[in-house]
């Protein structure tokens, strides 16, 4: 690094070895080095520079993000990147691009959906980039419904084809990334119909351009759907409209692997459940728990470095003034989404485990834990992405006015991810999802099925509905057992609470609707005790380097004692703590602020940045903010000129009217 370092008091503060906690937050020695690699590549070649995009125009935008996929695709080639590598290089590049549905959706939904056949002929021309796919499912009229999708795709015996066909206004495609400007195929999700009767939706793979020109096939009427919430931010993807006007396709581009449609027409079910038609969902789901991590980091790690440099108030004698960090409520608010994104991050590596037991256990037939795996994906999914939108804004008020500034990079960052509460499910549908999988869990309590994975607490409801926290001191708040009962204690608690309430209607489905919002928090409160056990469990494992585990200890309990606070209501309502233990819990969060504090900069240095991925000035590594603020600020095209565009024709005319006006 060159240059002073403003922040190297603080880095002399450092209690732990910070190279080993690169490795924690990574995963691996492995990842570590593989991901650094690729940080610094991309952000070494200024064909990826990211100056200035939030100014474009929408045309100019979205020409950049082709150049830039073009480019990252012509260095994956020259440089012969492993998929591994390849994927990192695109994350750094950090636009979201057609390229992340072709290898995020598309390429996973003939993986996981298509017969050996299909994957042997689809699999090599898209990994090749030889056709460019995205998943088009939403429609105008439906998304968290899948199963109100209108699109069809009726079977013709005559011709051995499907056709698509549109028959509605809101049956038209609407939001699939990729899909308006650029991709060549989908997988299109639409109605089967064979023989006069309907067998639910299933995806399809159809061509939407010429391979040749780039036209839409005729029949297809495909575009943008227009300019989405922020400068730049995901204005850099094409997300699309699209019709079809009776397209027909070969029968062998339904995807298979769940049903099969025979030549004469006949639907044939493999073993495999009908569920697997939303693979798809549930491995992106999986994969943006991951992500939450990331962009939570990048907020964090913005606001963290920002506070140690900014001053305010406190000044004695002439001296330094108070960093805003040392306030007890700059600390309250920072330091638990610090520790969130530690959280996320152990929780996502344990769900990425999750996924590929089931995967595994998919290919050998054995679909027990697929309603397991489906509410954990879904229920992370909403929790982290939901923490995490709002935690990035909240990072931008810790800022000050600064954070307002597209130059602190949270502007961007916010609008880009806030999409992720809606897509992949809405966070609230998805929630309703778990509440379901909780319920039927609770209902089988009486028939002596025994929960396991991570509903098995439930097994243990009757010790949890009479438990009694055993905290005497704020110290006892530091005993892993001490916590993880008193979370399990709350969701048992909450559940079989709405599990009681649900009874008392005679229609399941009339009770579920109008105990919605009380189901949705017994379910936050069964995700939120997932990532604090996965957080337990990280800790006991055995993580080398000097101060490391001291340090996770920490963050693990500001996570769990500040939800504790922030959801204080369902503590002492359900009678899982006493008042005056929360208080001792509070006063345990204090102690744990002032212990992070010496940390934090280094604990923010471990998610191994670069100034390139987080575009922020206020987060730069060296804390040089004021100087390059300055500089960024000139940079401004209003600034091109001293005297403004327009001064002639409306300033001056208005200053000249004041002048008459006063003479008069
Ligand atoms: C620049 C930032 C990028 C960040 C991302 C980083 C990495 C990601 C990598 C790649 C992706 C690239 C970019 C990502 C950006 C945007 C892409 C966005 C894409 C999309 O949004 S695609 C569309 C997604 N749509 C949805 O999620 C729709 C939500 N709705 C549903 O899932 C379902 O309709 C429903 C709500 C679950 C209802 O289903 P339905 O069948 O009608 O009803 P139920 O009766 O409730 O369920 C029946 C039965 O099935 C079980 N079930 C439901 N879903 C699943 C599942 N997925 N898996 C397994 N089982 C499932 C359910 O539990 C029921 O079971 P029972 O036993 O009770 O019968
Ligand atoms: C940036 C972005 C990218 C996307 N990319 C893709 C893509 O590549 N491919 C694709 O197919 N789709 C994509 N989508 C679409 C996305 O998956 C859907 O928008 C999402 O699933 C939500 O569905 P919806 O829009 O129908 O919301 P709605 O369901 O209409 O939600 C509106 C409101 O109704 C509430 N609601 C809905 N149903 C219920 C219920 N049963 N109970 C209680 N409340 C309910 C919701 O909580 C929400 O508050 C994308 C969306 C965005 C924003």
């Amino acid at each position: 690094m060159k240059g002073v370092d403003h922040l190297a008091h603080e880095r002399n503060k450092t209690e732990f070895d910070v190279d080993a906690m690169k490795i924690v937050w990574a995963g691996s020695r492995h990842a570590f080095e593989l991901s650094d690699r690729m940080a610094r590549l991309v952000a070494s070649d200024p064909a990826f520079q990211k100056d200035g995009r939030i100014r474009l125009g929408r045309k100019e935008l979205f020409k950049n993000t082709l150049r830039k996929a073009a480019h990252a695709w012509k260095r994956i080639l020259e440089l012969h990147l492993t998929e591994e590598e390849a994927g990192w290089l695109r994350n750094f590049v950090d636009e979201p691009s057609f390229t992340d549905l072709h290898w995020g959706m598309f390429v996973p939904a003939i993986k996981g959906q298509g017969t050996d056949e299909q994957q042997q002929k689809w699999l090599p021309l898209a990994y090749k980039m030889q056709i460019i796919g995205s998943y088009a499912q939403t429609e105008l009229g439906h998304g968290s419904n899948v199963q109100g999708l209108e699109t069809t795709a009726t079977f013709d015996p005559e011709t051995d084809e499907f056709v698509i066909h549109s028959p509605t206004l809101t049956s038209s495609k609407w939001w699939p990334g990729g899909l308006g400007k650029v991709s060549t195929h989908a997988i299109v999700y639409a109605r089967l119909i064979t023989n006069g009767q309907e067998h639910g939706v299933h995806g399809f793979i159809v061509q939407l351009r010429s391979l040749d020109d780039h036209m839409p096939i005729p029949g297809i009427t495909i575009g943008d759907i227009g300019m989405k919430f922020g400068n730049g931010a995901y204005n850099t993807m094409d997300n699309g409209v699209l019709t079809f006007d009776h397209i027909r396709i070969p029968r062998n581009q339904m995807l298979m692997r769940v049903l099969q449609v025979t030549r004469e027409g006949k639907c044939v079910k493999s073993n495999v459940p009908r569920q697997l038609i939303y693979g798809t969902m549930v491995f992106v789901r999986q994969t943006i728990v991951a992500d939450a991590s990331t962009a939570l980091a990048r907020a964090v790690c913005i606001a963290t470095r920002y506070s140690a440099v900014r001053r305010q108030f406190g000044s004695q004698d002439g001296g330094m003034e108070t960093q805003v960090i040392d306030y007890k409520t700059q600390q309250s608010r920072l330091f638990p989404l610090l520790a969130s994104a530690y959280a996320f991050r152990f929780v996502g590596e344990w769900l990425k485990w999750l996924y590929t037991d089931v995967t595994q256990r998919l290919q050998a037939n054995d679909f027990s834990i697929l309603p397991e795996a489906h509410a954990c994906t879904a229920g992370l999914k909403s929790l982290t992405t939901t923490a995490t939108a709002d935690a990035i804004e909240e990072c931008r008020k810790l800022c000050g006015g600064h954070g307002y500034l597209c130059a602190s990079g949270l502007p961007e960052l916010f609008a880009v991810y806030v999409p992720a509460c809606t897509y992949e499910g809405d966070n609230v549908v998805l929630l309703l999802q778990v509440a379901r999988f909780l319920m039927k869990t609770v209902s089988q309590l009486g028939s002596g099925k025994k929960p396991v994975g991570t509903t098995a607490y439930l097994g243990r409801v009757q010790d949890l509905l009479q438990c009694c926290c055993d905290v005497q001191t704020a110290e006892d708040w530091l005993k892993p057992s001490v916590v993880l009962e008193a979370f399990e204690a709350r969701s048992a608690r909450m559940c079989v609470a709405r599990a009681q309430n649900l009874s008392k209607f005679e229609n399941p489905e009339d009770g579920f609707a109008e105990l919605s919002a009380d189901l949705v928090e017994a379910s936050v409160a069964h995700c939120q005790l997932i990532v604090v056990s996965k957080f337990i469990d990280k800790l006991q494992q055995d993580i080398p380097g000097k101060g490391v585990n001291r340090q996770l200890q920490n963050l693990c309990y500001i996570y769990a004692l500040n939800l504790l606070h922030k959801y204080l209501g369902d503590f002492l309502s359900t009678g899982c703590i006493t008042p005056k233990q929360a208080s001792l819990a509070n006063d345990q969060l204090r102690s744990l602020y002032s212990q992070i504090r010496p940390n934090a900069i280094a604990l923010v240095d471990a998610f191994n940045y670069t100034d390139h991925y987080l575009g922020s000035v206020l987060g730069r590594y060296d804390g040089n903010v004021y100087p390059k603020l300055y500089e960024e600020a000139w940079k401004d095209p209003l600034n091109d000129s001293v005297v403004p565009d327009g001064y002639h024709e409306y300033i001056h005319p208005m200053l000249k009217q004041q002048l008459r006006n006063a003479r008069l």
